[in-house]
């Protein structure tokens, strides 16, 4: 048969030949190169593979009648016999097929390169040099997307993307895994909603997943990785050497659940990566309505996480919807069972030559049952974990001493620069933030009108957000203002929005959004007003009041009657007193406007008798206007007679006692979204008031963690009628980071707050029955009668345990800037 010829020695002539400018020859060694590693590693694996069906052990010692019960030796040899077997069969399939052993062994420098995908820098230029432009485009684009911060290749794609004759489809990855492939593919389905394709494509993900496991397991049994050791010094007994080659085989094994998981172009491996297929699965399949598979697919998945709370929840829900003796029959997949099966078999040998023989394990699965692990390295782990933890706080400490210091040096050095240095338009952080307007220009002190804050995008969005949030109907909506009843009231807080995009019912870009803009609208007012102490939100609105157009007619109040936002306005007597209810310990207030596409509507500023206007301010996106909450920046918003304004309002406070503690929540809830912790969320206990009852199901919580446009969940006929009311949640939508139920990019365990879901009546279980055994940890189901308002959704908090975790730093992402150039 055809023996190909070394990859290496055909890398090289290619090299050689794109100096000489003889590009024909590039491509045909180059090429060729690609394809010989390519074929060396799938004969390896099919070589190793048909041979260990060919030498399996747990077979009798063959030519032996009986192995006799408790002849150690005989059945010793037995297995030895297998192992001369197995390596006689692979070595000579291998020569058969690759020629001699040595031939196709190639430098780590080599192995590098081929890692780096370098073969396709010089096949793109020698592409394109003869004018193959498609080849040249993908070759391009394969090299760029593993390496990302190379500057040429950047620019050439650019050159290439413009370029006539270039079309999108030549954007290929020429080194596309094809379970990754099938997986993306169906990813992006599932974030169009486009659920039966999404179906075909994880099914053939997972199929290729396992064929790709197969083939990376089995090429994990090569040689020897001395690694450090001068291995002329290495002498192990029989069975040591065994076992330390073994265990390397066995961690290599192991560590192809992280190699499947990796793509070129994503820094990081995707978290969870096989469950999530099922977990995809079983919401494809649920909004395809084929239970009987989204049952197979969901217990397939708690095979992995039994105790995950969503699917369990999914789960009895889709028994319910097919029938509990129907659903109970379907299994989860043999495949799977299998799998995890070896799986925790070889962690456990893993750990037993952890704890004998010192040879590190890091298991890289998040779904290891606890016990596996064994006890007293848990312990020394969680010790460690414990220590790890107090360092981070003591650090943190000493830095806050340091702080303190050097602020109170600095507040020494600028009491005296107070008395020459005005208190106001101090320099603004962004360059694209302008002062239109300074306090002067706006007849009163400790006021200024900025524009630029924010884009037009950005504007529209959270306009989108207010509307999404509102929509969902907790209340907001058809709600008449409580300031002007010609107009409709909507408002938004960053904790709620936070909730919403967690659920799933407006995107959580957008909550972070709203959360990040605020951050920025503070620091401009800290470095305009000259803060020397920072601010702390007090309250975080984001506000849309919208005329009621039949009830304009010769109306004369104002949207929002003159007040002073930290003290209560007496016109009458041109006073404000600094008193409860008043809000006394707000300092600064920002309106962050949104829109100008209404009438009316315009800001005042009026003297302490709320009558005499001294400034006034049109809204419009970007435009913040900020002030001294006190006493002498009285104001008002007149009447909106046409259409909807929209604003972020904010208010400060310098006492961090009375930050606002929502916002904390907040801020927690996002960075677990998105920072690389395990920390779990637990159930406030305050909301999850409804008792547990373990009969009803709910219907799938899809908690989507990227963000979700605003169309409104399918109605699917099989859902109980009251499910219908906010749907099956919106699957994910964030086109890079669709994720399926519950799961956060970084795998942390979070828990979809559970859509409220009205039951139909017969499901509905009389919401006073106790059954006695309700426990917080219970879930809590929403015994409701028709037409009732969802009760209060549970919320979450954080667990404890998110410090020590803080530490893992980001990886790099792939669009930092580049970093130093490549040459050819
Ligand atoms: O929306 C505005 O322009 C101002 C609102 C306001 O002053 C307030 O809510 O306290
Ligand atoms: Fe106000």
């Amino acid at each position: 048969s055809h023996i190909p010829e070394p990859y290496d020695f055909l890398f090289d002539t290619a090299v050689e030949a794109y100096y000489k400018g003889d590009w024909l020859t590039v491509i045909l060694n180059m090429e060729k190169a690609l394809m010989n590693k390519a074929t060396v590693r799938s004969v390896k694996a099919q070589c190793r593979l048909s041979c260990a069906n060919q030498t399996a052990f747990g077979d009798r010692l063959s030519g032996l009648e009986v192995a006799r019960p408790g002849d150690g030796s005989v059945e010793d040899l037995g297995f030895f016999q297998k192992v001369l077997k197995r390596a006689d069969c692979v070595n000579s399939c291998e020569t058969d097929k690759l020629g001699t052993p040595t031939m196709h062994e190639v430098t780590d420098e080599l192995e590098l390169e081929f890692t780096k995908r370098t073969p396709y820098n010089y096949l793109q230029v020698a592409y394109f040099k003869i004018n193959q432009l498609d080849k040249a485009v993908a070759a391009a684009n394969t090299f760029f997307l593993a390496n990302p911060d190379h500057t040429e290749m950047k620019q050439n794609l650019d050159y290439y993307r413009m370029m006539a004759g270039v079309q999108l489809e030549d954007f290929k990855d020429l080194e596309a895994k094809p379970h990754m492939a099938e997986f993306l593919l169906g990813k992006s389905y599932y974030s169009d909603d486009s659920f039966g394709l999404a179906a075909d494509h994880f099914e053939v993900a997972v199929e290729e997943h396992f064929t790709a496991d197969k083939e990376c397991r089995v090429l994990c049994e090569g040689a020897y990785n001395y690694d450090g050791y001068n291995y002329m010094e290495y002498s192990a007994d029989l069975f040591q050497t065994m076992t330390d080659h073994y265990m390397q085989v066995l961690n290599c094994k192991q560590h192809c659940a992280v190699e499947l998981a990796s793509t070129a172009g994503r820094d990081k491996p995707f978290e969870d990566f096989l469950p999530s297929h099922f977990n995809y699965l079983q919401f494809s399949y649920y909004n395809s309505e084929k239970y009987e598979r989204a049952i197979e697919c969901a217990k397939t998945f708690l095979l992995f996480h039994p105790d995950d709370e969503v699917m369990n929840q999914n789960l009895a829900y889709y028994s319910a919807v097919l029938g509990d003796d129907k659903a109970r029959p379907i299994k989860a997949r043999q495949v799977v069972k299998l799998h995890i099966q070896q799986s925790i078999l070889e962690k456990e040998l893993l750990y037993f030559g952890y704890e004998a023989f010192g040879i590190t394990f890091v298991d890289p699965d998040t779904w290891t049952p606890e016990d596996v692990m064994p006890k007293k390295l848990r312990d020394k782990q969680k010790a460690d974990k414990e220590t790890a933890a107090r360092i981070t706080e003591e650090i943190g400490n000493l830095m806050k001493e340091i702080e303190t210091m050097v602020e109170e040096k600095k507040k020494d050095s600028s009491d005296m620069a107070m008395i020459i240095v005005p208190t106001e338009g101090g320099a603004l952080l962004h360059d694209d933030i302008k002062v239109t307007m300074t306090a002067n220009q706006l007849n009163g002190s400790q006021r200024v009108l900025l524009d630029g804050v924010i884009s037009e995008d950005q504007c529209r969005e959270l306009q989108r957000l207010s509307n999404s949030a509102a929509l969902k109907g907790d209340g907001y909506r058809g709600r008449p203002s409580p300031h002007s009843p010609s107009e409709m009231f909507q408002g938004v807080t960053v904790l709620k929005a936070v909730k919403l995009g967690q659920e799933g019912t407006v995107p959580l870009k957008s909550a972070r959004l709203f959360f990040d803009l605020s951050e920025k609208v503070k620091k401009a007012l800290e470095s305009y007003f000259r803060l020397d102490a920072p601010l702390y939100f007090s309250y975080s609105h984001l506000v849309c009041r919208s005329a009621i157009d039949e009830k304009q007619g010769d109306r004369e109040d104002l949207s929002h009657p003159v007040h002073v936002d930290n003290c209560l306005l007496v016109s009458e007597l041109n006073e404000c007193i600094k008193e409860p209810p008043a809000y006394t310990h707000r300092d600064y207030s920002a309106i962050l406007y949104l829109n100008n596409d209404f009438e009316g509507g315009e800001f005042i500023f009026t003297e302490l008798d709320a009558k005499t206007v001294t400034a006034e301010v049109r809204p419009q996106c970007g435009r913040v206007v900020g002030f001294g909450a006190g006493q002498e920046n009285p104001h008002g918003v007149r009447a909106v007679t046409m259409g909807q304004r929209c604003a972020v309002a904010l208010w400060f406070t310098l006492d961090p006692a009375h930050e606002e503690k929502e916002r904390i929540q907040a801020q927690d809830m996002l960075n677990m979204f998105s920072t690389p912790v395990n920390a779990e969320f637990i159930k406030n206990e305050a909301n999850a008031a409804s008792e547990p009852q373990p009969t009803t199901p709910e219907p799938p919580a899809q908690a989507d963690l990227g963000n979700a446009d605003d169309k409104p969940a399918e109605q699917k006929p099989d859902v109980p009628a009251d499910a219908q009311a906010d749907g099956p949640a919106d699957p994910a939508e964030d086109k890079a980071e669709a994720k399926p139920v519950g799961k956060t990019k970084t795998g942390a365990k979070v828990k979809a707050a559970p859509k409220a879901k009205a039951k139909t009546a017969d499901k509905v279980k009389p919401a006073a029955k106790k059954d006695g055994k309700q426990t917080v940890k219970t879930q809590a189901k929403q015994a409701v009668k028709k037409d009732v308002k969802p009760a209060a959704k549970k919320t979450v908090k954080v667990a404890a345990e998110k410090d020590s975790k803080k530490t893992k730093a980001a990886a790099t992402s792939a669009s930092d800037p580049p970093n130093g150039r490549e040459e050819l």
